[in-house]
């Protein structure tokens, strides 16, 4: 998952970017950018790989100049590469000179890109879906534009062409040259994506952000999510217009942003994250209850740190103790969005300690929000073992991930999987606890929807293997499942290949 996030301020708008990034630095380690726009136009970027804090200093800060702009945290998602020319925002020079960041993944990128190329005449230069999409956006625009004269309609027509072509999930902010932000989400709002304002004596200033936990931090009040199909165009002198660009749009939010993506703190589509994971807490312990009835356990211990509202009322609901057996280091970020399995490893031992205390003759029921690979729990099966425990049981607040996530998050192969063609008592053998349990996935959506007052429906194809797009089937699996660890693209006759053009961070006037 990446986060994204784009202002248009009274006064210069790159310390609001920094200080909105780091607050969304979850939802992306690999990479960061931020794009500032002056009135006359002309845009300033910088980025580079690794966190916000990493990327930006003074004296990059000082050369962001503007009182609009858009920044991201990158975490690479399915068949892009870990590589600094895919870091974003991208720039395009015409029309108007536009830079795009992108939450998501696009499914029919291979099919855009060719597209771009042998019908747009349009030169992708990485792997990376997002550059293809801001390429689509360009030459909606390019067609519509008349002249230098760009108003609303242009725009929303364009993002309706953009609807029309491209596949997937993708929340997305970006700048227009010397006019205003753009914004929009796909149809099936499978991304975050809100909407906040300031008022200030000079008048309101806007902001958009994956999460509202970023309007929250810069002091931006929260104004409502932006709705799947919409598109926002906030001008450079603050005038916000609005309207909806898609022919069917739905609400199908991910589920896996309330599961572990997203901060507890946020709210998105109307639902709490930490009410959600509260709920998910609730619905795992009812179901204990039925298969355990005779429960053999002594404490309840969180995974920390997603898996900590769940835990918590999971241990309420059962009437046990809940104990903090895992002290985290602080300075590591999370595991599951670094890129390299020999990293992830390493870092659940760095990331998580035990305190002796809570496990020596115990039966501890250890509680994450979800196994995906399996990193995590293997190696904490095995400190709480370590650590003196009797018996050590696992719960998960999700249930198992089967399926490839082709939406945004980087599950892409069915290998990599640990539920993949392993049942409860294969997996708790494999990682070495004596008994495994999973939420089921109909209690997972009604813990979400249960905090929510209008979302019924949800993207949950990592657990179903439903596919809310309507395009994804074996082949595409497959292929995707090919593809993995390439960091070049096989297509356009082998011509457009991901070259990787930067060297070092990348900072650019961009005139
Ligand atoms: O089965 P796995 O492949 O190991 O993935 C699942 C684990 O990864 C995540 O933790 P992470 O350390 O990324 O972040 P957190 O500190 O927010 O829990 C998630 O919360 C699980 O603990
Ligand atoms: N996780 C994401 O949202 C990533 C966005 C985009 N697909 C990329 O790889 O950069
Ligand atoms: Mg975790």
């Amino acid at each position: 998952m990446c986060g994204i996030l784009g202002v248009v301020a009274k006064t210069p708008v790159n310390q609001l970017l920094y200080d909105g990034l780091l607050v969304l630095q979850h939802r992306g380690q690999d990479a960061a950018g931020i794009v500032t726009a002056e009135p006359n136009g002309v845009l300033h970027m910088h980025k580079g790989s690794g966190l916000v804090r990493d990327v930006f200093r003074t004296r990059n800060m000082r050369s962001l100049i503007g009182n609009v702009g858009i920044g991201h945290v990158r975490y690479p998602t399915a068949g892009s590469a870990s590589s600094l020319a895919e870091a974003q925002p991208f720039y395009v020079n015409s029309p108007f000179g536009i830079v795009l960041a992108h939450n998501g993944n696009l499914t029919n990128h291979k099919q855009l890109k060719e597209d771009m190329y042998r019908t747009d005449l349009r030169h992708i230069n990485t792997s990376s879906d997002s550059e293809a999409l801001l390429n689509v956006f360009a030459h909606e625009l390019q067609r519509r534009a008349k002249g230098f004269e760009l108003n609303p309609d242009t725009i929303f027509d364009a993002v309706r062409e953009v609807h029309r072509r491209v596949r997937g999930a993708y929340a997305v902010v970006a700048v227009i040259a010397g006019y205003g932000l753009v914004a929009f989400r796909d149809a099936n709002g499978i991304r975050p994506l809100v909407i906040g304002q300031h008022d200030t004596p000079q008048g309101t200033e806007y902001m958009v952000a994956s999460e509202s936990v970023a309007l929250d931090t810069i002091g931006f009040k929260m104004l409502r999510d932006v709705a799947p199909g919409e598109a926002i165009y906030i001008t450079n002198e603050g005038e916000l217009h609005s309207r909806q660009c898609s022919d069917a749009p739905r609400l199908a939010p991910c589920i896996f942003e309330f599961v572990y993506f997203a901060r507890p703190d946020s709210v998105m589509d109307g639902i709490s994250v930490y009410q959600a994971r509260l709920n998910m807490g609730d619905n795992l312990a009812e179901k204990m209850r039925r298969v355990m009835p005779a429960m053999d356990i002594d404490v309840v211990i969180p995974i920390p740190d997603t898996s900590r509202a769940s835990a918590l009322q999971l241990a309420n609901h059962l009437g046990l103790p809940y104990r903090e057996g895992f002290i985290k280091n602080r300075y590591i970020g999370r595991t599951f969005i670094m890129p390299g399995q020999a990293g992830r490893k390493k870092s659940v031992r760095q990331k998580l300690n035990p305190i002796g205390v809570e496990f020596k003759g115990k039966n501890v029921l250890l509680v994450d929000d979800s196994i995906v690979r399996g990193t995590t729990s293997k190696e904490i099966v095995q400190m709480a073992r370590e650590a003196g425990a009797q018996k050590v049981f696992f719960a998960s607040a999700a249930p198992p991930v089967k399926y490839p996530h082709v939406y945004g998050i980087d599950m892409p192969t069915r290998e990599e999987l640990i539920a993949t063609g392993r049942d409860e008592f294969d997996i708790a053998r494999e990682i070495g606890a004596d008994a495994v349990f999973y939420q089921d996935l109909d209690s997972l959506v009604q813990a979400v929807a249960d905090a929510s007052d209008k979302v019924t429906q949800f993207e949950t194809s990592c657990f179903s293997g439903h596919y809310i797009t309507g395009d994804i089937d074996e082949a595409y699996l497959d292929e995707i499942e090919n593809r993995r660890g390439s960091p070049l693209s096989k297509d356009l006759d082998g011509r457009s290949r991901a070259l990787d053009l930067n060297v070092g961070v990348a900072e650019q006037n961009l005139i």
